[in-house]
């Protein structure tokens, strides 16, 4: 597929086949995206990958989290079976993890690093059929989730990446066009 094609088509997938993501597949695919652009070269990212019994982990943390935000109990444990079964259709989880700089200037410099990764990632997987969406809930902050996943102190969970084959494929969102938004400066 060629570039210009694969930018225009890719498009975040919430819907997943029934179906295995092969993790040597997407062990070779991160290991594409890591060339990214980074000053002083910081690859400050590391991966962490849920699937198959695994799920279990963030399914159950996430139906606690959610069903804390009810106050009635019958609610509260529907609410919790729902996300919990939203999480189980997920085949495969990618947490994209970046060791936080004290230093502002390169925190914000390997945020943009590992953000380039991640849409590399998501690219490279749309290229192979396989389709994501970058999730950035407030899960990925929460104690029980960094606990169940091994999250070091100092280490920021940037996104969780639910990844499969796709079940659906949303429709595109329009973009403004860059020629509406380009500023020339061409004299003196
Ligand atoms: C930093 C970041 C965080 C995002 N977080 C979420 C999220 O929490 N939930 C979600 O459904 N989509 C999330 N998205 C995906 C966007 O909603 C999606 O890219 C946007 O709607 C455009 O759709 P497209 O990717 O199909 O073009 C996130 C994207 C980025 C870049």
């Amino acid at each position: 597929m060629q570039l210009t094609q694969l930018l225009k088509e890719r498009r975040s997938v919430h819907r997943f086949q029934d179906r295995e993501v092969p993790i040597e597949l997407v062990t070779e695919l991160l290991d594409t995206a890591v060339w990214v652009p980074n000053h002083k070269m910081t690859q400050p990212w590391r991966f962490v990958i849920v699937h198959g019994e695994g799920r279990k982990r963030i399914a159950e943390i996430s139906r606690t989290a959610v069903g804390k935000r009810e106050r009635d109990p019958e609610k509260s444990k529907e609410l919790g079976q729902k996300f919990h079964d939203k999480f189980m259709a997920v085949p495969m989880f990618v947490v994209v993890l970046m060791k936080e700089s004290p230093a502002i200037t390169v925190r914000e410099e390997d945020y943009a690093s590992t953000s380039c990764l991640i849409h590399n990632f998501s690219l490279l997987a749309w290229e192979q059929g396989i389709g994501l969406v970058w999730e950035s809930y407030p899960l990925l902050s929460d104690n029980a989730f960094r606990t169940a996943l091994g999250i070091q102190p100092g280490e920021r969970a940037i996104g969780s990446l639910h990844v499969g084959y796709p079940e659906q494929i949303p429709a595109a969102q329009p973009r403004i066009p860059a020629a509406e938004l380009i500023t020339i400066i061409e004299s003196t």
